[in-house]
Order: structure tokens, then sequence, then C-alpha cells
């Protein structure tokens, strides 16, 4: 248990930095497991999650560990299905087995791969022998995890005819597929849309030097900062015209009486006033910005409704019962829906209790900013380093001190 404490600062308008995007990060990673000679990706970002898939590829074949990230468990099930004469074990978490894949793994069989589940159906622990894949059609629901479709986007290189996806249902996520058909045309390969279809083929020929990118899902923090306290600060490391959905938060802070304005590579967040009125956010296309804008919300005592948060439910932990815990806790009053939540909420009052990140890094991010009302007792704050190792430090830079 560590108690996260604020002090107001003097001086300077404080700059902080966002770490390496890991999304865009795990994309690379796979391609370049496909072309070593011709990608070359220069830095790589910290997050756990990132050295955990990088360290799955090096290994290659055998009992593969991928601990808590679930976008490393999705590319490496796809990776591994088309990684022919290689065997292995893919495990993770306890939690991890029980975040589903069977639409993945149901998408890969139906092309011939040789995925076989160790105990649950559909869940993680996976044995996969790679095969050589033709590719060509699958057909896959697309209203659990876009990492599914990524996964197939990225390996259909690996395949003979490339493969032909169609979505079956609505997709959630969607900026995620639109990141990965990104990164591979900036590989030089073909990812083309038609409705629910999603055709991907092509080789890699040249050499890539890969674009690096500040993670926009990080940034949700320090905007949430802003939106409750009040405090000015500049986040460096971001591109308003990233490969990345989250990059959406440059339309959402105005919705937090927060201004952001671009000084070459700084992006100044300063807020003017908060708003009166009730926040309303559909967050199906932005599922890891919710927990620190629905905390940003209620630290500035304003009551909502966020829809959109179907996904919510199998990431790190239910993220929806654990925000319903967290806005409980401080005075408000949630009503949860199977992809929803709404709350009333009138000025938060830090209770004397031990707040829990369980297990998730977004968690513990989003509870920051709950320190300017008091000194906030954090069960676990280490767990930030899946996505963010550097944030504590950073915060620090807020007057933020963690003992
Ligand atoms: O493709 C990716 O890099 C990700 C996709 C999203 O997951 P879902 O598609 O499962 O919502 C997101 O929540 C996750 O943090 C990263
Ligand atoms: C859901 C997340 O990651 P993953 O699915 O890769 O575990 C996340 O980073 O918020």
């Amino acid at each position: 248990m560590k108690t996260v404490s604020w002090k107001e600062q003097a001086g300077d308008v404080p700059i902080v930095n966002v770490p390496l995007s890991k999304s865009v990060a795990n994309r690379w990673l796979i391609l370049r497991a496909f072309y070593p000679e011709h990608i070359h990706m220069h830095s790589l970002s910290g997050a756990h999650d990132t050295a955990i898939l990088q360290r799955a590829l090096e290994q290659g074949s055998g009992e593969i560990n991928l601990g808590p990230a679930g976008t490393a468990m999705r590319f490496s099930t796809a990776y591994f299905a088309v990684a022919r004469g290689r065997s292995c074990r893919l495990f993770g978490t306890d939690r991890m087995h029980q975040r589903p894949i069977g639409p993945l793994v149901d998408a890969l069989r139906s092309m011939g791969a040789d995925i076989e589940y160790e105990s649950i159906h559909g869940y993680p622990p996976l044995r996969i022998v790679g095969k050589h894949l033709r590719g060509g059609q699958v057909y896959i629901p697309a209203d659990m995890s876009s990492q599914f479709i990524s996964a197939l986007m990225l390996v259909a290189t690996a395949t003979q005819d490339g493969i032909l996806i169609h979505r079956t249902s609505r997709g959630v996520s969607q900026p995620y597929v639109e990141m990965t058909a990104e990164v591979l045309r900036q590989a030089g390969l073909h990812a083309e849309f038609d409705g629910p279809r999603i055709h991907v083929h092509g080789k890699v020929t040249k050499r890539v030097d890969v674009p690096i990118e500040g993670d926009w899902s990080a940034a949700a923090a320090f905007l949430a900062w802003v939106a409750v306290t009040g405090k000015p600060l500049a986040i460096h490391g971001l591109s308003p015209k990233s490969v990345q959905g989250d990059k959406v938060l440059q339309e959402f802070a105005p919705q937090f009486g927060v201004v952001g304005t671009w000084d070459g590579a700084l992006w100044k967040l300063e807020r003017t006033h908060i708003p009166t009125d009730d926040v309303h956010l559909d967050l199906l296309d932005y599922p890891d910005l919710a927990q620190s804008l629905i905390i940003a919300a209620v630290g500035q005592g304003r009551s909502g409704k966020v829809s959109g948060l179907r996904t919510l439910r199998i990431k790190e932990t239910d993220r929806i019962a654990a925000l319903v815990e967290t806005i409980e806790a401080v005075g408000g009053e949630p009503t949860p829906l199977s992809s929803s939540i709404y709350w009333s909420v009138s000025k938060p009052v830090l209770p004397n209790t031990v707040f829990k990140s369980h297990e998730d890094h977004r968690m513990a991010m989003a509870l920051a900013p709950l320190s300017f009302f008091g000194n906030l007792d954090i069960d676990d704050v280490g767990v930030v380093a899946k996505s963010f190792p550097e944030f504590w430090l950073e915060m620090e830079k807020l007057g933020v001190s963690v003992s």
C-alpha cells in the first residue's frame, strides 16, 4: 500500500512526458518478426506489455508467458498460428485466462490453424502448432475485441493469399483497426476497407524506419489532472495527427472546461472553468479513456452517463465494477448497466479507505487526480508499469509524491 499526496507547486507550468505507444509498438513488433531485415525500430515503448510481446517473439517456441498483456496474447496467437514448424503454449495471469479469445481462434482454425484450448473452451492457455496457412476468407464477430481483427490483419502478410476478413457484427474499438491498417500501409502492405470487409495482402519489400509515437491513451490521466485540479500543464511527446484514435482527447477536453493548445511539440492544457452540465460520452471507440474521463468528471463534482463500455468488463479487471467501487467511495451514486454507467455526485469526499487498483494500470492512473482532495491510499501503484512505468515520476513534476 502507498500513499499518494499532492502539494501546491510554485514556478513554471510543468512539462510531463508520455511514454511511446504500446499499441503502435506491438503492431510493429509483429511485422518486424516477419520482416527482420526490412523493419527497423529505433526505439520501443518502455511499457511492460511491449517487453512481454518482444520476449515472446524472441523466445519463438515452448512455454510462453504473456502475463497480463491482452494485446500481446491476441497478436501472439495469430503470429504463432502461422509460424510454420514451431510449437508453443501461450499462457498468462489468472485474469488473462478469463479474457476471451474464442472468435480469433475460430477464425484462425477456419483457415486451417492448429490451436487447442488447454482447459476452458474459448480462453487461454492455448497450445499452438504453427503451420503455413493459405489465407483467404474468414468470418469473425467484431463486437468483443478489435484485437482479434488486428491480429488477423497483422499476420495476413505471412499467408499465401492474404486475408479477406468479414466482420459479422458491429465493431468495437474501431480506431484500433484503423491504426492497424495505417501501420500496415506504412510498411508498404495493402489494407482495404469495404463496409464490413477488410482485405489485407502484400509483402514488405522495402526498408521501413518505424515512426515513433507518444501514447495518447496515457495522456488521459494528465487531462483528468487538469480537469480536477485546475492546475495547467504541458504534455510532451504527442502528435495531433497520430494514428491513435485516442487523440480524440483533443475533442473531449472542452467538455471538461479544458482548453488544449499546440506549441510546437507541446500540448498545453489549461482549465478555464468547470462546466455545470452533466457529462455525456459514448466511448465505444475509445475504451481506454473511460476510467480517467469518468473520474475526472466525478472529481469536478459532475454527474453523468458514459455509454459504449461493453468491452470494459473483459479488460485487466471488470473496469465497470472498479469504477462503481471508486465512485461510491468518494460519495457518488453509480448505476452500472451492462455497457454503460451513470452516476450522480455533488462534491467528492475522500474517505479513510484504501483505493484498489485491481491490478489495472489504468485504474491506478485514473485515481491519481483524487489526491487533490487529500492523501490517497492505493493498494498497488506499481501496476502502472503495464503501459507507463514512469507515471509516478512524471506526476512528481505536478507536486504528487508517493510514499
Ligand atoms: O489493439 C490495441 O492495441 C488495443 C485495442 C483495445 O482493445 P479492445 O479492442 O479489446 O477494446 C484497447 O482497449 C487496448 O488497450 C489496446
Ligand atoms: C486493455 C488494455 O490492454 P490489453 O488488452 O492489451 O491487456 C489496456 O491497455 O487498457
